[in-house]
Order: structure tokens, then sequence, then C-alpha cells
């Protein structure tokens, strides 16, 4: 291991592409853990479940639900996690009827009949110190109560749901309970989540380090732009690590993280690490783990807001017959809780002006602590907004050109709100939950209407509501097509002008390299909706 076969790994975030590649794939022999026990009882399980499942709801069903209410600080259970209670303890129609109002869909290649949602965070089998984690939210929302049945099965999932649903919590959950049933031996990493970005990485790992607070697992952090030592010091005897591609590629090579332990794999925002910009980094930390279909128990799991074509044959081959649990649409959507605002201008010369005024407006009428985030595409542009910005309204700016230590600094004084308007590229657009974002102004659009449904995603989250204002000009005419139908399916207003520019979408072209990739299907997989 010791020895490093890339040059010199550079930090990966969405401005920066990575330079070092040609790490060799090893062939790793997967130690087999525990894991893979829970990974072939849940495997077989679905066919068990199957026949065991029609017999256990005929005898649990009828009005089993109401006992479970108020159960949810799970004090009664000390640490005796319930196993697959979820399909036991409310009966089956209340869940089928669950599905069909927060339009979960499945597609399994394993079984026609889905593994219905966990309606109670008293159903999940999770130790009373995972428990504790949780204790803020009232219910699971449904990305969590759609995945978690299939993810303590086991199973590979691949998870599609709207900005700001909870998606964290979601792979979290299951990954620490994982831990917590293995046994006690020496520390290893088990459970590895790569990030895009330097901040969705660190926001991640507080996440994750919330949920934890009430247990022994050590978590690190590793990403680029900052001192290796402290990261190689914390990642040591780690049993959860999240990282950027890079520095853990740069790390893996070093020797100082061991990932042939790893049985619980998650790509956070998995669309963006299987692009082009990152698909190789990828590669090489994923061939570094057990690999499934050598007999190595590693569970994947993939989630994101976006699922576009280009990504799905790549994806597949890292996959175990995964479930796709999809809520809403198939189609690309954006948050229903986010009014979106078209502007045309004619002219990249008027946005300046409307920009500021939108600001002026909007900081008159705000509550306090409310926040805009204002997105461009360059890094040479943001710095201009920002400067723009700085003098009228204490703007700060987040891009790739900033030290890391310049980019935090930036993001704590608008988390802080000592600056209520942040401007970024798209270093900011994915994954970002900053409380009180009331508005996204797009600048310069984004270079994928993927890009754009996560930007406008940084407001309107957990339930809340936002507003998004997009500027539109000749020079995005080839955005029109995709763009009036994310508004179309989130049943927002569109400017009659629009249309001017054409409602065609082009193929699908992946917009940080030029590739085209066609989506070859998963194993084949039935489709379940309830409706
Ligand atoms: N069950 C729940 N009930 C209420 N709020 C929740 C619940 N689970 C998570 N949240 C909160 O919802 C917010 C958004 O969660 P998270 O950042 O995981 O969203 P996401 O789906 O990953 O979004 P994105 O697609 O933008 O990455 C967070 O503030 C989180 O604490």
């Amino acid at each position: 291991m010791g020895k490093r076969s890339i040059k010199e790994v550079k930090d990966t975030d969405l401005e920066k592409k990575v330079e070092g590649e040609n790490v060799k794939p090893k062939e790793k022999k997967s130690s087999k853990h525990e894991h893979k026990k829970q990974k072939k009882t849940s495997e077989k399980s679905d066919k068990k479940k199957k026949d065991k499942k029609e017999k256990k709801r005929k005898e649990k069903s009828e009005a089993e639900s109401t006992s479970q209410e108020g159960e949810s600080n799970g004090e009664e259970e000390k640490t005796t996690p319930k196993q697959d209670s979820s399909q036991s303890t409310t009966n089956e129609a209340a869940r089928k009827e669950y599905a069909k109002e927060h339009e979960i869909n499945y597609l399994d290649p394993l079984s026609k009949t889905p593994l219905l949602p966990l309606l109670d965070f008293s159903e999940l089998p999770i130790h009373d110190n995972l428990r504790l984690g949780l204790k803020n939210f009232k219910d699971p929302t449904p990305i969590q109560a759609a995945s978690w049945p299939y993810l303590f099965a086991g199973r590979d999932v691949v998870g599609i749901a709207e900005t700001g649903s909870g998606k964290t919590v979601a792979f979290g959950i299951p990954a620490l309970q994982y831990l917590q049933n293995l046994p006690k031996e020496k520390p290893t990493t088990r459970i590895l989540v790569v990030s895009p970005t330097r901040e969705l990485a660190i926001q991640t790992y507080e996440n994750i380090k919330g949920l934890t607070s009430d247990t022994m697992f050590k978590v690190a952090v590793v990403y680029g732009g900052a001192p290796k030592n402290e990261q190689v010091r914390a990642a040591r005897d780690a049993s959860v690590i999240i990282g950027t591609p890079g520095r853990l590629l740069d790390l893996i090579n070093d020797g100082a993280v061991d990932c042939s332990n790893v049985g619980y794999l998650v790509l956070d925002e998995a669309d963006r690490m299987l692009d082009t910009g990152f698909e190789q980094d990828i590669r090489n930390i994923i061939s570094q783990t057990p690999d499934p279909l050598k007999g190595g128990a590693r569970q994947t799991v993939f989630y994101s807001a976006t699922w576009p074509e280009s990504v799905r044959s790549l994806a597949a081959t890292f996959l175990k017959d995964p479930v796709k649990i999809t809520i809403g649409s198939d189609e690309l959507s954006a948050s229903q809780n986010i009014t979106q605002i078209v502007e045309l201008l004619n002219d990249s010369r008027e946005k300046e002006r409307t920009l500021i005024n939108i600001i002026s407006k909007n900081l008159a009428s705000a509550k306090q602590g409310d926040k805009i985030l204002v997105f461009v595409l360059y890094k040479k542009e943001a710095a201009r907004v920002e400067n723009t910005l700085a003098r009228r309204f204490n703007a700060v700016g987040i891009h790739g050109d900033m030290s890391q230590g310049a980019r935090i600094q930036a993001l704590e004084s608008f988390k802080s709100n000592k600056s209520p308007v942040l401007v970024a590229t798209d270093v900011a657009a994915r994954g970002l939950d900053i409380p009180k974002v009331q508005l996204v102004i797009n600048v310069t659009f984004p270079l994928t209407i993927e890009d754009y449904i996560h930007r406008i995603g940084r407001t309107g989250r957990a339930n809340t509501k936002g507003v998004a204002h997009t500027f539109f000009t000749p020079e995005d005419k080839s955005h029109a097509g995709e763009l009036i139908n994310v508004l179309r399916q989130a049943k927002q207003e569109i400017p009659e002008g629009l249309y001017k520019y054409g409602t065609a979408v082009k193929p699908k072209v992946n917009a940080y390299g030029s590739r085209i990739t066609n989506d070859a299907p998963m194993k084949a997989a039935t489709k379940i909706t309830f409706d």
C-alpha cells in the first residue's frame, strides 16, 4: 500500500478536475465480516418475505397502527432492536396509502413486492443511542421511510428524492446501525461516504457526528486544501470516513486510509460523483473496497436529487441488484416547495442592475436571519459579482480559486448571518444545507439542468418554502426546452418568451466532458407504484 501510485492528487470539487489517475485497481480479497451475514439474510429475505409477509399481514392487519403512536423515544426498547418491524407494526393499507400519497416508486430486480415504507421512527431496528440522534425530527421523510426497509435488509439502493428531503439521515442511520452490529474488534474503516465538495464533506461529517454523539464511533473527514497530517491522524482507526475523492485517494495511496474492510459505501450526490470529472477517481476508490461480485461484503448506496441517464450504466457496474427508489416523478424534478421565477433578459449587461434591485427589495422585507444565495458560473465572475455586492450588502463569496480557509470563513459568515448574501459558483450548488436561505438567484445559468435543480434546492429545504429567481438570456437558449420541462413538472409559471427559444431537449451530453452514454438498464426490474 505505502507506495504512491498517484503523482499528485489534487482535491476534487466542482471546479477542479482531478489530475491524478492511473491508480492500479488492486485485486483485494474482501474480508468476510458480519455484514455479509446481514446481506445474505436480506437477499434471501426478499423471497422468504414474500411468502411470510402475506401470512404475517393477515394476522397483524387492522388497526395496529394506533398503539404505536407516542413510542418514538424508544425508551422501552433498551438495546434490542426490532427486526424488520416496518412490515408489521402498522397495517399494510396505511403503508400503501403512504407510498401512494408520497409517490414512492420502486424498481427492484429481485422482487415484485416492495418492502413497504416504515412510517414511524419507533419501527426502526436501531439501538437507543442512535434514536437520540433523531429526537429533533417528528417523522421520517418519504425517502427515509421508503429506503430504510431496504437498507436495513442489506440491499444496494439508488435513492432519488428532491433536494432538502433528508437523504443524509436516510443513508446515515442504517450505516451507523450496521456499525453498531459489528463485533467490537480492532477498529478499522467500515463506512465510507464520498462527497463532491469539501463543504459538503464537512457538513455530512457534522451530521454523522450528530447522529453518533451518543456512541463511541470514531468519525473522520478528509478533504483537500487542508493539511494532511491532522486528517491522517483523524482517519487512523476511524470507523466512518467521509471525504472528497482526491484527498481520499491520496490518503489511500499513502497507506493512511484502508478501505479493505468497508462494508457500507455511500456516493452522496451520486450522479455528480459518476460523471466524467470524478469517474476515474471513483473507480479507483471503489476498487479498494470489497467487491460484492467477487464475494466481498459491501453494501453500496447512491443518493441524489437527480439521476441523469448519462450515469446510469456506469452506476450499474458498482451496484449489486440495486433497488431504485424514487420519490415523486421519474422525470427530473425540482422541489415543489420552491417558487421558480424565470426572468428573461435581452442582454447580459442588464444582469447587474437587475440583481442589485432584487437583493435590495428582498433584504428590505427580510426577516431576521433570511439569506440570499447568488449563483454564477465562473470563478472570475464570482469574484467580480462578490465585489459589486460586498460594498452594498456586505456579501461574501465562495469559489474554487479561494483558499480552503477563506471558503470556510465565507460560509461561516453567511451561516451566522454576518453576511446575508453569498455569491457562489457551483461549488455550493450541491448538498449544502443552510437554514433560512429564502432566495436563490441564478445570475448565470448553470452548465446542466441537473445543476439548476441542485442550485435552486438550496432553498425550500425540509418542508420550508423558498424562491428561486433565474436570469435567462439569449445565450442560455440551449437550456430552454429542459427548463420549460422542469417548470412544467413543478407546476410553475412559464414565461411566454421562453418558448421562443424552442422546446426541444437535446440528447444528454455530459456537460463536464463531452461523452454521451446510453442508459444500459440494470437487471430487468419491475417498476412498482401505488396508484
Ligand atoms: N425526518 C426529518 N424530519 C425533518 N427534518 C429532517 C428529517 N431528516 C432530515 N431533516 C432535515 O432536513 C434538512 C435537509 O436534509 P439533507 O441535507 O439530508 O437533504 P438532502 O435530501 O440530502 O438534500 P440535497 O439533495 O440538497 O443534498 C436537514 O436540515 C436535516 O436536518
